[in-house]
């Protein structure tokens, strides 16, 4: 009954898939919009998965897969879904090099 009688939710929600090779900086990507600062990542095995308020009545779930060879595997798994898929690479001697 209760169910029956509860209001749709105003939240709107989008997924966010994150794909990338190991190493382009998926989670450390991610633990900065969570925690608005750095984090020292290990290598991902398997995924990790939050969810971010953006906004009032938005919410982002973002699906950090990992990337190592044996994991690309996984990426499959998601062929399909409805998240918004979002590739990372990353290029860190621009950082070094200056250029
Ligand atoms: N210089 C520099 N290093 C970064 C940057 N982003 C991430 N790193 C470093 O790169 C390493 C790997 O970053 P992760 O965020 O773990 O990479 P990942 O894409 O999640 O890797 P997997 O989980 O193996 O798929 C870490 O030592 C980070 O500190 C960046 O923008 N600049
Ligand atoms: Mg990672």
């Amino acid at each position: 009954m209760g169910l029956l009688n509860a209001k749709p939710s105003r939240v709107k929600r989008a997924s966010i898939l994150m794909l990338g090779l190991d190493s382009a900086g998926k989670s450390t990507l991610l633990y900065k919009f969570r925690y608005k600062d750095a984090f020292l990542t290990m290598p991902t095995i398997g995924f990790n998965v939050d969810m971010i308020e953006a906004g009032k009545d938005f919410t982002l779930t973002f699906w950090d897969v990992g990337g190592q060879k044996k994991m690309r595997e996984l990426w499959k798994l998601w062929q399909g879904s409805s998240c918004a898929p979002g590739f990372l690479w990353q290029d860190y001697t621009k950082e070094v090099g200056g250029n």
